[in-house]
């Protein structure tokens, strides 16, 4: 476990140093935002049910990370992602990983990258299990878009916001799409 967590952890470092790249930000900038970042687990243990059309395994929402990686332990269908505002099955591909966009690198890239809305679905007659490792930020502090993405031409869409505020926010609301996000964003005229 520990050395998952470790592995993890330069996977996500790697890919944000990437990510930062792509968006031509300057190369300290992500590195500075990100500080010693936070990283939590979440495991997802979705039990079989007779009625799986009828019911949810985990409600749609998009994660409060930069991003998420994410291994389907038992490669049993079920997550979802919302795209064209139709929900697409994601097929577990063994030994791989999916990438998650998260809210908060939604708000770094300005919205360059957008964070993806997704959903957890029970299986009849299989359980389904799902190991997440979030990767966010340090409690201290405050974020908002890199600086160097913002422009006259491109001013920032979203505020900055006190860490402790994101989440405290974040959990004092019922997990529900992408609206959370929205709350960020500033009204252009
Ligand atoms: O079970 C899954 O595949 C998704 C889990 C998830 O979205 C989460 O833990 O945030
Ligand atoms: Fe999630």
């Amino acid at each position: 476990m520990e050395r998952y967590t470790s592995e993890l952890n330069n996977l996500s470092t790697g890919m944000l140093e990437k990510i930062a790249e792509g968006l031509h930000m300057k190369a300290e900038e992500m590195t500075e935002l990100v500080g010693e970042g936070r990283q939590t687990i979440r495991i997802n243990c979705y039990p079989p049910c007779e009625l799986s059309d009828q019911v949810m395994g985990l409600t749609p929402h998009s994660d409060p990370t930069l991003i998420t990686i994410l291994l389907q332990l038992n490669d049993i269908d079920g997550l979802e992602i919302r795209k064209d505002g139709k929900w697409v099955q994601v097929q577990p591909l063994p030994n791989a990983f999916i990438i998650n966009v998260g809210y908060i690198l939604e708000i770094i890239s300005n919205g360059r990258y957008h964070s993806i809305e997704h959903r957890g679905m029970v299986h009849p007659v299989k359980e389904r299990l799902s190991f997440a490792t979030f990767f966010g930020l340090g409690l201290d502090g405050e974020f908002g878009p890199a600086p160097s993405l913002i422009s006259e031409q491109s001013p920032a869409k979203f505020m900055r916001v006190k860490v402790q505020e994101f989440y405290k926010g974040l959990f004092s609301r019922r997990l529900q799409g992408k609206a959370y996000v929205d709350t960020f964003k500033i009204q252009q005229d």
